[in-house]
């Protein structure tokens, strides 16, 4: 399992101080899903769903955990939906990427108007904007304390944001990467077209190839399987779950080797 540096709790007031010493994790990578920030709307952002996943992070931050998220784009475009309705395929994906980057942005703006300190980067340049992604300079932020927000997927067409949130999380090192979606956990088939679908409280990586069960792309799966890196599915918009699994508690769904 991937090691991270110790949190410096000292600087918390004791009730939270004994909290973070009892944190199962150190450090996380949050994927939050984009079509989750549309709340009820059809397209876009909801500010009260920012305002409440700002709330929650900010709880994780406060009690010395160090957060990096990877945000969704499926509230604003997908490559492949624009490539059915006849764009070419790179060029929706390109339009995807930089909707998450308008995503991070709209996220640090809600971090940020709730005093948690954070940064975004983005996997294709963009000066005068955002950062550009550094693994190094990403890793001592998060050691500072600060959520960093990586945004433009892997830069590359083609992938998706579970595969950039699989590959962020492996690069810095976090405990486990915890996938913040609209259904509470990942079962047997799809439980919002199947009233009669199972929840599964945990499933071996082999599992979740070998049935394509549609919560991640096999990418991202084949991703963490051949790096043991846990990954944690859960609902969002069940308020205090993150804290609650972050504290060892047993949330939605875990992938992990079995
Ligand atoms: N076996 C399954 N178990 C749970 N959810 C499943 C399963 N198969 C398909 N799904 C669907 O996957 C969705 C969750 O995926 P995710 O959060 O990545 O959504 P998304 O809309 O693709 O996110 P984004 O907007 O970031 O692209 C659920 O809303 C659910 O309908
Ligand atoms: O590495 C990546 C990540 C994403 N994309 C494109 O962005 C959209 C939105 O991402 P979701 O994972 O669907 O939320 C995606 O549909 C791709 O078009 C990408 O090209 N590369």
């Amino acid at each position: 399992m991937p090691t991270t540096e110790q949190v410096d709790s000292s600087a918390l007031p004791r009730s939270e101080k004994s909290r973070s010493e009892k944190s199962k994790y150190k450090r996380i990578l949050l994927k939050l899903s984009g079509e989750a920030l549309m709340g009820e709307h059809e397209f876009g952002i909801d500010p009260k769903v920012l305002d409440r996943m700002a709330l929650e992070i900010g709880q994780l931050v406060g009690i010395g955990v160090q957060v990096g998220i990877v945000v969704g784009g499926g509230n604003l475009f997908r490559g492949a939906a624009l490539n059915e309705a006849g764009m070419d395929r790179v060029t929706g994906d390109h339009m995807g990427m930089l909707a998450t980057v308008m995503n991070a942005l709209a996220m640090r703006d809600a971090l940020e108007r709730s005093n948690i300190r954070s940064r975004v980067m983005s996997a294709i340049p963009m000066s005068g904007v955002v950062e550009h992604y550094d693994r190094r300079t990403a890793i001592r932020y998060l050691t500072s304390g600060d959520v960093v927000l990586f945004s433009a997927g892997t830069g590359n067409p083609f992938f998706t944001t579970d595969s950039a949130a699989c590959l962020r999380g492996i690069e810095i090192d976090a405990d486990v990467v915890v996938k913040a979606t609209k259904v509470d956990g990942v079962y047997d088939k799809d439980p919002v077209k199947h009233a009669d679908a199972i929840k599964y409280d945990m499933l071996s990586y082999d599992d979740a190839l070998d049935q394509k069960l549609g919560i991640m792309d096999l990418t991202a799966i084949c991703l963490v399987r051949d790096h043991d890196m846990p990954v944690r599915v859960f609902n969002m918009n069940k308020p205090g779950a993150l804290l609650n699994l972050v504290m060892g508690g047993k949330e939605g769904t875990l992938i992990d080797r079995g």
